[in-house]
């Protein structure tokens, strides 16, 4: 099932967001003990690090320390670097959560693209011993305003990817260049997926995206989208 929501503001978005994760959490906690999610970067962090905290302090049952946190992508830079992913979401988001806070699955940017693409799977495969492909609860995508969603860029090879979880760019369009990412074969097994995009300059892409996940959900690739976006 595919639903788009449209917020008149961004602070109205992040809230809404919040409420969603936080139900989502407690919900997978209830049922089986612990809470996956994907996290992406970019205008993804700032909207959780306002609205995720407050949100969660006031539902005890979405309890952060039984999350296994892993990044969609990560872009490879030191974690102090303000385009790090991982860096942003340790100093933004999770200091904000109470200890010992989740458990968090990372890139090492300094392994380099193929060794850091290599141990981000092996982690991911040991963090989901069952299946072949782990199932996240709940993976929060971004959108880029030329449709790139993770680090998979429109017409890119990565998108043709069909075995591994993870994949790494050296080209990527936008800077930084070396990127480590999430592959389709990953995002399509997971049991939610939310596409977060604010602001105008996504508007138009967005467009477009709802059309192509109009065919997905037909053709029953992804389980359930809901989407949530702002156009204006
Ligand atoms: O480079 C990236 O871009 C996308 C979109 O970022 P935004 O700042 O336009 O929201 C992001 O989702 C992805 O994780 C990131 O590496």
């Amino acid at each position: 099932m595919a639903a788009v929501s449209v917020f008149p503001s961004q602070r109205e978005l992040g809230a809404a967001l919040a409420r969603l994760v936080t139900e989502a959490a407690a919900e997978a906690v209830a049922s089986s003990g612990r809470f996956t999610l994907g996290l992406s970067g970019g205008s993804l962090v700032a909207l959780l690090a306002r609205e995720l905290p407050p949100a969660l302090s006031a539902a005890p049952g979405a309890d952060p320390s039984r999350w296994l946190v892993a990044f969609c992508d990560e872009r490879l830079v030191p974690p102090e670097h303000p385009e790090s992913t991982g860096g942003a979401y340790r100093s933004q988001v999770f200091s904000q959560l109470p200890p010992p806070g989740p458990q968090v699955l990372s890139v090492s940017p300094e392994l380099g693209p193929a060794a850091a693409a290599r141990d981000y799977e092996e982690q991911l495969r040991k963090a989901f011993p069952g299946p072949a492909v782990p199932q996240f609860d709940l993976l929060l995508l971004g959108l880029g305003p030329d449709g790139h969603t993770c680090s998979l860029f429109p017409g890119h090879a990565l998108l043709q990817e069909q075995h591994s979880l993870v994949g790494f760019l050296e080209d990527s369009p936008k800077p930084p260049p070396r990127r480590v990412t999430m592959t389709l074969p990953l995002l399509n097994s997971a049991r939610r997926v939310l596409l977060v995009a604010a602001g105008a300059s996504k508007a138009p892409v967005l467009k477009v995206w709802g059309e192509i996940l109009g065919i997905w959900a037909k053709s029953g690739i992804w389980g359930e989208i809901g989407g949530v976006g702002i156009l204006g």
